[in-house]
């Protein structure tokens, strides 16, 4: 299949157990919760998005036609960036990954060395071969994706099913809460600490990226 990628770009993980880590961002275009257009966000399922997923041209986008084409370029921006040593990593995100990441990709993405995670909102199942699973919930988006190794749930969500008490018996070794951002007049830090320091199973998860600078 072609995959239509938005951006790939070297920088750090900014949120989650792996905050801290460099990692090519591979951002696959689309969603299947909104169309990514500010006209519909009022109406989309997922109203709160703070990414730009729309269309193939950002810095390192573009149609890729084979897997292995899509793997060589990922491959070509870790090495253009990490001095050799590390283990390869790409975190894959969106958008939605899981509307185009297949297992052909896993494969020439795991042929080029790389450890491989994933961001996803959990609509859809993701393959097992996938190193690292993080699903993020979102209100009115039936869960499909039910285990995995962290759940990071955006702080607050209103809708009663998409509370943190609805997903803490879910299977993931971690689970966090992630600040809702909504623009710099607003903070959801206190709320998420608030809710931390009652409920010890749930970790706070900052935007470290938009602390730093970082993309
Ligand atoms: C842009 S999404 C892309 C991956 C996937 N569609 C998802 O929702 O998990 C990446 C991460 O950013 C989180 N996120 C999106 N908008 C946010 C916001 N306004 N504040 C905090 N986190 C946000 C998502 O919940 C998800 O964990
Ligand atoms: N640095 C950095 N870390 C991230 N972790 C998840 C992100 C995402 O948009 O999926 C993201 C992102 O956009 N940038
Ligand atoms: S599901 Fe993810 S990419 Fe889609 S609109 Fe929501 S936060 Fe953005
Ligand atoms: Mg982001």
């Amino acid at each position: 299949m072609t995959y239509s990628v938005k951006e790939a770009f070297y920088t750090l993980q900014g949120e989650g157990a792996h905050t801290g880590r460099a990692a090519v961002f591979l951002r696959f275009a689309g969603c299947n919760l909104w169309s990514g257009l500010e006209r519909d966000r009022e109406k989309a399922v997922c109203r709160f998005c703070d990414t730009d997923f729309v269309g193939t041209n950002g810095e390192g986008g573009g149609k890729f036609r084979e897997p292995g084409l899509l793997a060589a370029h990922i491959e070509s921006i870790w090495q253009a960036n990490a001095s050799p040593g590390g283990r390869p990593y790409v975190v894959c995100t969106g958008g939605e990954p899981l509307m185009q990441l297949d297992e052909p990709l896993i494969g020439a993405l795991h042929e080029a060395g790389f450890e491989i995670a994933i961001e996803t909102n959990g609509t859809l199942p993701a393959p097992a071969s996938i190193d690292w699973i993080c699903v993020s919930p979102k209100a009115n988006a039936p869960l499909a994706q039910k285990s995995g190794n962290e759940l990071k749930l955006v702080y607050p969500q209103t809708e009663p099913e998409a509370q943190p008490e609805c997903f803490e018996t879910l299977d993931f070794e971690h689970f966090f809460l992630q600040p809702r951002d909504d623009g710099p007049s607003v903070s959801h830090v206190a709320a998420v600490a608030n809710y931390c320091l009652k409920n010890p199973k749930w970790r706070l998860s900052l935007q470290t990226h938009k602390l730093t600078g970082l993309p």
